[in-house]
């Protein structure tokens, strides 16, 4: 109710700055935030003074215009994509068409999927920039996460990369094959994709203290919760997440034309339909997940561009950790690794070194160890942002600090300004972390979406993250610290 009477007018008094704001304004009776504590819980009388509208609000958060649409800055070229686009739509048909003769199917009466050029996805698409992906002040991405949070499915398949383990898809197409985990594309009416990461584990559970973070399982609130912290820390490399209820039965296996991923789905002694992946390992039965009876909680991934419209690579993090149990990397032994790197391509180039450590302080606040590589697109060359995809493995410890994810930072002894500047903020009562994170995440349809201990050890890291970089300029100054990016927009 705070977003829709507060929020929306200001907004809109504001010139429609912030839609970014205005994820879900929802009216009043359908509030998601009633059930839920009060991000201040005092004030009764008076509504509670909005710190995440206040961020945004923030010169460091308006900076300077962003591209302009259907420029060279942008990563599809409107046209080209709208022709891709059509052809698949077409695809999609005819394979419908097929199914459903080969079946003999009359029932349900479907229509032709058709591509809508207003549709949100698409918008999301043609918005990618150098600068992110999508622009600060988005109007799409608050509807997009909305359509993909409401949307029904009209089909559910495995991910490429799935596809190519059980050798049925073009592997050149692949990033990198894998498929330990029970993840489905999830296609939606207005021909939307997103990545469905289903709920594996409660957000009340804690990691164990023995499991290996190779191990962990995958949270689907660390997913949603990732999106929103990459989303204040305005640095827009997480594809947009949202929450939802799936319905397994009707929206995965009633639209699922794959034989293999209709063959993955029973019912449980208590009467649940549960599915479980089909991979090398750890991909039995005993690994599945199960809705009650049928619904179960997910986090949707909006989906990317395809590797075919928008080429990308994936890189090897160079601080990347030892997949067994008693190996060690290069960084981990040798305290001057960050000079030895720096002196080779691609690292020679300090934008690059800067994003590897702007990847190392989101990671380290989310807690994930789990970043072994990560993905660029070829358009944007050497100086292109960093995609944080895969973030299923943040937010399993909140008791821990683990602070060895900072390596990049304190080998390297270097931090973007504006990347500082932000911290800066959000260290601040007036906007803290937490309270930004907690009041960002109520906009969530399955919020809350992380327990308060894991929103208060943002705050405690992030302390730390300054402390680090107080240390390195005690040692080296703030010049040798501190680096104004030439790439990013003067704010
Ligand atoms: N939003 C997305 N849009 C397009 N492709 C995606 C998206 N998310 C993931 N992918 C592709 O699928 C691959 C696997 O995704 P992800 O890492 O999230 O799942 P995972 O189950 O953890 O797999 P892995 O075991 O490989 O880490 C990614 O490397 C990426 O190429
Ligand atoms: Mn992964």
């Amino acid at each position: 109710a705070d977003l829709y009477f507060h929020v929306w007018p200001e907004v809109r008094r504001r010139g429609g700055l912030l839609l970014l704001l205005t994820g879900r304004p929802l009216p009043p009776s359908s509030c998601p935030c009633t059930s839920h504590p009060s991000p201040v819980p005092h004030n009764v009388s008076r509504p509670a003074p909005s710190k995440l509208r206040e961020l945004f609000l923030h010169p460091l958060h308006l900076g300077a215009p962003q591209p302009l649409p259907d420029t060279e800055d942008h990563l599809l070229s409107g046209s080209k994509a709208i022709r891709s686009y059509r052809r698949q739509v077409s695809r999609w048909n005819r394979k419908q068409k097929f199914y459903r003769e080969e079946l003999n199917m009359t029932y349900p009466d479907i229509q032709a999927a058709q591509l809508n050029l207003q549709a949100n996805w698409l918008r999301f698409h043609q918005e990618i920039s150098h600068s992110g992906l999508y622009p600060r002040d988005s109007l799409t991405v608050p509807k997009l996460l909305e359509d993909i949070s409401n949307f029904n499915t009209i089909s559910a398949d495995y991910s490429p990369d799935e596809k190519a383990l059980l050798g049925t898809c073009d592997c050149s197409q692949i990033v990198k094959p894998s498929g330990v985990h029970l993840k489905l594309v999830l296609r939606f009416q207005d021909f939307g994709k997103a990545m469905f990461k289903p709920m594996r584990q409660k957000r009340e559970e804690e990691t164990p203290e023995d499991v290996f973070y190779f191990v962990d399982s995958q949270r689907h609130n660390a997913e949603i919760a990732a999106f929103h912290l990459d989303r204040i820390l305005d640095f827009r490399r997480v594809p947009p997440v949202a929450g939802r209820m799936i319905n397994i039965t009707q929206e995965i296996l009633d639209v699922a034309s794959n034989e293999d991923l209709q063959s993955v789905f029973f019912i449980s002694p208590a009467n649940n339909v549960c599915f479980f992946a089909k991979c090398l390992y750890m991909c039995k039965a005993e690994y599945a997940v199960c809705g009650n009876p049928h619904l179960l909680e997910g986090a949707l991934v909006a989906f990317l561009p395809s590797l075919k419209l928008a080429p990308r690579v994936s890189v090897l993090n160079p601080w990347i950790r030892s997949y067994t149990f008693t190996g060690k990397e290069a960084w981990e032994v040798n305290p001057f690794y960050c000079n030895t790197l720096k002196q080779h391509y691609p690292y020679n180039n300090s934008n690059r070194l800067l994003n590897i450590i702007d990847m190392a302080i989101f990671d380290f606040l989310i807690g994930n160890m789990d970043r072994h590589h990560y993905e660029m697109f070829t358009k944007f060359e050497e100086n292109g942002f960093l995609i944080h995809l895969d973030n299923a493995r943040g937010f399993g410890k909140h008791s821990q600090d683990e602070i060895s994810i900072l390596a990049p930072l304190y080998q390297c002894c270097m931090i973007r300004k504006t990347t500082l500047q932000r911290l800066k903020l959000l260290a601040l009562e007036d906007y803290r972390l937490s309270d930004v994170m907690r009041e960002s995440l109520l906009q969530d349809l399955l919020a809350p979406i992380l327990t308060e201990p894991h929103l208060l050890a943002l705050d405690r890291r992030l302390q730390k993250i300054l402390d680090t970089v107080k240390s390195c300029i005690e040692i080296n100054g703030e010049k040798q610290v501190v680096i104004e990016d030439s790439f990013e927009e003067p704010v």
